[in-house]
């Protein structure tokens, strides 16, 4: 049951062994597991002999056991195993299927642990990699401004409040500047006794707050809360961002953006205005469905030709809009000749044996006073590639030199 909604559910392959054995030979095969659930009986060992033997092989491990005691459940979680989980309660397979999906998440997330204390840190530190987390470690302020300057995937920082220099709170004020709360998640964690130290951890920023010293359950707890709650926010924020067909930004962010790339950029931007040809043929001929999957191959396209810095985006329906920065005159021309050359180059596959080919017309704008200014007139200018023949990019280089 657990194989099959962990595999189902979350898309990844689960491979089930009965025995230590089978268990040996599965983590000899390869090093592409990320973690092992295991129960406490098995045909060829005690349960001792099974934790032991999973925390030598270095696999963060669950164990999914029927045994209720609380003194075992203490026992079996004073071993470096992420959590103890009961069988047959209501819920549990909802609970390992989300602890499956978190611990492969946090393989993406950075964390890290600042605190002057070698063993403080070291303790934190060990915990947040069985639970998958690349874990950097500083034992200063100054040390962890740097670390997480330098490690853009670092999106959870666990810090002491007594630390040399600047103290935890002064940390976190400093980071906040540049760290919003919905990307960078912070735990402040203190010895102290102190009613106060934990409002002002908040108040300085901190998304929550441990008392030293913590259980590890509670750290675990809070810690997945946290990234959850900021894989939460990732979602929500792509959702209104995002066009839900193609996953390109949509027209609204490509606005917000769009002002902000216009403001900045002061060595030339290139807008591009970009509509699939004759489009409403392809759906009549073909069916919606085609049509959608035209689009899509369309945006992978147009996403594949931008750089990071770069603003593709869904316009609307069949439609593109693009803005690529330090582009002017005829490299502009000249990278959104490729893209169209390269759309015109490829067969869209159906999914049943069909496929089409398609064709795309861009109007192309480098100057303007403000960015409706320079998007109307690339619409003007895809409106003239339609007219003038469509499957061309406007203006046309050639067509000037010939004037000249
Ligand atoms: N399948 C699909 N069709 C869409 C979507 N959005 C808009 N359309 C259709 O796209 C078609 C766009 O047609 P037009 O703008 O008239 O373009 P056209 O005349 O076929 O082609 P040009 O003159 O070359 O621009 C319309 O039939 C819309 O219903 C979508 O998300 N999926």
């Amino acid at each position: 049951m657990v194989a099959t909604a962990v595999g189902e559910r979350l898309d990844l392959p689960v491979t089930v062994v009965a025995s230590l054995a089978e268990a040996r030979e599965a983590l000899a095969e390869t090093d592409r597991y990320f973690l092992v659930l295991t129960g406490l009986v098995l045909a060829d060992a005690e349960p001792g002999a099974i934790l032991d033997f999973f925390a030598a092989a270095g696999v963060p491990t669950v164990v999914v056991s029927g045994n209720y005691d609380q003194a075992t459940r203490e026992e079996i979680l004073a071993r470096p195993v992420v959590d103890c989980v009961l069988k047959n309660t209501p819920g549990n397979i909802d609970y390992l299927v989300w602890l499956a999906q978190r611990l492969d998440r946090n393989r993406r997330i950075g964390a890290l642990v600042v605190d002057d204390s070698p063993s403080a840190r070291k303790l934190a530190a060990s915990l947040l990699r069985m639970y998958g987390f690349r874990v950097v470690e500083a034992g200063t302020g100054e040390e962890a401004l740097r670390a997480i300057a330098a490690d853009t995937s670092v999106r959870l920082l666990i810090s002491d409040y007594e630390l040399p220099g600047i103290d935890g709170l002064e940390l976190i004020r400093r980071l906040r500047a540049t760290h919003a709360r919905d990307r960078l998640s912070i735990i402040g964690i203190s010895g102290s006794g102190s009613p106060s130290l934990l409002a002002q951890f908040l108040k300085h920023g901190a998304n929550d707050f441990l008392h030293k010293p913590y259980s590890r359950e509670e750290f675990f707890c809070r810690v997945s809360q946290n990234v959850d709650n900021l894989d939460l926010i990732g979602t929500l924020q792509d959702l209104a961002t995002r066009d839900f067909l193609t996953g390109l930004p949509n027209r609204r962010h490509f606005f917000d953006r769009g002002m902000q790339m216009f403001e900045a950029e002061r060595c030339g931007l290139a807008a591009g205005m970009i509509d699939i040809d004759h489009f409403k043929h392809i759906n009549d001929s073909y069916g919606h469905d085609a049509g959608d999957v035209a689009i899509k191959a369309v945006a992978d396209r147009v996403a594949r030709h931008a750089r990071v810095q770069d603003l593709p985006s869904r316009f609307g329906g069949e439609e593109f809009a693009v803005l690529v920065p330090g582009l002017s005159g005829d490299a502009a021309r000249a990278h959104f000749e490729r893209l169209r050359a390269d759309v015109e180059a490829m067969a869209i596959p159906l999914g049943d044996g069909r496929s089409i080919r398609l064709t795309i017309s861009i109007g192309v704008c480098t100057t303007g006073g403000d960015l409706s200014a320079m998007l109307a007139e690339a619409d003007r200018r895809l409106y003239l590639a339609k007219a003038g023949g469509r499957n061309r990019v406007e203006p046309r280089a050639g067509v000037l030199t010939a004037v000249a």
